[in-house]
């Protein structure tokens, strides 16, 4: 027993003294640990919900945003809750998790998505990776400064969609920042920077930066057979061209970014009018922006607090955008929501849409007259590809909703602007070459088919990119059916609207 030992006794004092230590070293320990999640915690920018909601129309906000969730503050989310559940076991780590609702922050995927976004904005409205770099887009300038792995993530998106100028300039970039937190090695940035030049057909630059990525990892089997390839390519290459990013646009980036202006004699018989309505004393004021195939804009056609109605009603509704029935994919990056015409304001919104077209836009449970409306919603970077609205023949009339079917095919497209886009974000039509700029509270309207039906190619259209705000705007589509008495047939398939 250890009571009756003095020795005993004498050993246990010692040991007190042990304890002491150990709680002190304990609390320091414990003290430099929360002082650490103190100092990593103040280096994050705090943004209001108000600053934080304008930064996200800045697409280096938005890049930034996506970053500080699915790495910055997922790793010291990560590092809160593992350390409070080792200090204190009875808290729960599946509640700590819920409650910061952990499972939805965005992650690598979404960043990388971000980063694609980047891209396509500096492809499409010509922007300078260096200024995007230093948080510069247009006339606005945010704090967001990109570090080396940012440049490299982004050239690595590049690579994927075969930008080569863009990812040389981001990985030449990348290897300008290269830093201690700088989660790639040189050798990679060099191959990339290789894999770029040579795409160029800059084969000297590919030769010389494949033989600097094998001087620093000889050991890289992959590294050398590049170089061979890379040495024998630039043997076979008399010439190397200047480098011309312009002449790989397309038709419809080009439009994006306003670089092609409609011909002079289009122009000239374009007007503005003041439209009739099937009401007799409304009028619509309306801006002809091309004549065959009809392609109108609308001033002031639905109000402020109309706009607002329709995006609050779709948005707990709305999810990824889809084309056809599944996958989601690269053509369309936005979020859609359909509403249907239940409530009486909608309805009436509907209406006006047929007293300004003459068309029936009347909705029916079956063989409906036109379609729910569609509120799309785009970010930063989101857009919509050159496509037609209108089925065309290999339209199936037994496809789609069940209030849809038999309804014909689209006829025509109504399609509300809710908001002022700030920069990007125009419609297209890259085959008769008009930019519809989004205006708020307007509406531009066109006809998909011929008067035989079928449809017009020239309505191929796209959404541009928004490059910075946010777009939305609300699809009315149009049926055939119910039309017959309003868009007429005509002797043949090119008689004019009006
Ligand atoms: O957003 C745009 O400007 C075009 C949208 C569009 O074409 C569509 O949703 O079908
Ligand atoms: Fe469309």
């Amino acid at each position: 027993q250890v009571y009756t030992s003095t020795v005993a006794m004498a050993d246990l004092a010692g040991r007190e003294n042990d304890i002491f230590r150990w709680i002190d070293g304990y609390i320091d320990t414990e003290i430099l640990r929360l002082k650490a999640l103190k100092r990593q915690a103040s280096q994050i920018p705090r943004l209001t919900p108000t600053q934080a909601a304008a930064h996200v129309l800045n697409p280096l906000g938005a890049y930034h945003t996506i970053k500080k969730f699915s790495f910055v503050w997922k790793k010291l989310a990560e590092a809160l809750i593992s350390q409070t559940w080792a200090a204190h076991p009875n808290i729960s780590l599946s509640k700590i998790s819920k409650d910061l609702n952990l499972k939805q922050w965005p992650g690598n995927r979404d960043l990388e998505g971000a980063a694609s976004a980047l891209v396509r904005l500096q492809r499409t409205y010509g922007l300078s990776a260096v200024d995007l770099q230093k948080g510069k887009v247009l006339s606005s300038v945010t704090e967001v400064h990109l570090d080396s792995n940012d440049c490299f993530l982004i050239g690595l998106e590049a690579e994927k969609t075969a930008d080569w100028l863009i990812m040389s300039e981001w990985m030449t970039l990348a290897h300008e920042k290269m830093n201690k937190q700088s989660l790639f090695r040189e050798a990679q940035v060099f191959i990339s920077l290789a894999k770029a030049y040579l795409k160029l057909e800059q084969t000297s630059k590919a030769v010389e930066f494949a033989t600097r990525a094998v001087a620093l990892d000889p050991g890289n089997k992959e590294y050398r057979v590049t170089l061979e390839q890379y040495k024998s390519t630039k043997e076979a290459c008399d010439y190397e061209p200047e480098i011309t990013p312009a002449a790989e646009l397309s038709v419809y980036e080009m439009l994006c970014r306003g670089d092609i202006l409609q011909e002079k004699a289009v122009e000239k018989a374009l007007n503005c009018r003041y439209k009739e309505t099937n009401i007799p004393i409304k009028v619509a004021k309306e801006e002809i922006l091309y004549r065959d195939p009809r392609v109108s804009i609308f001033y002031d056609v639905i109000s402020n607090s109309e706009a607002q109605l329709l995006v609050d009603m779709a948005s707990s509704k709305m999810h990824q955008a889809y084309i056809g029935q599944s996958k989601m994919s690269a053509m369309r990056i936005s979020q859609v929501g359909w509403l249907g015409d239940e409530a009486a304001d909608v309805k009436q919104i509907s209406q006006r849409i047929a007293q300004i077209t003459g068309l029936e836009t009347t909705m029916k449970s079956d063989m409906s007259n036109a379609e729910k409306f569609q509120v799309v919603s785009y970010g930063v970077g989101g857009m919509y590809k050159p496509h037609y609205d209108a089925f065309g023949v290999h339209y199936d009339a037994s496809e789609g909703p069940e209030y849809l079917r038999d309804s014909g095919d689209r006829v025509g497209t109504w399609m509300f602007y809710l908001t002022d886009v700030e920069a990007g974000g125009a419609t297209v039509f890259p085959a008769i070459k008009v930019t519809v700029p989004p205006v708020k509270n307007a509406a531009v309207f066109w006809y998909n088919l011929k008067r035989d039906g079928r449809r017009d190619t020239y309505t191929i259209h796209a959404g541009c990119p928004v490059l910075l705000g946010q777009k939305l705007v609300a699809n009315k589509w149009i049926r055939e059916r119910g039309q017959i008495f309003h868009r007429r047939c005509g002797l043949d398939r090119n008689s004019p609207d009006d």
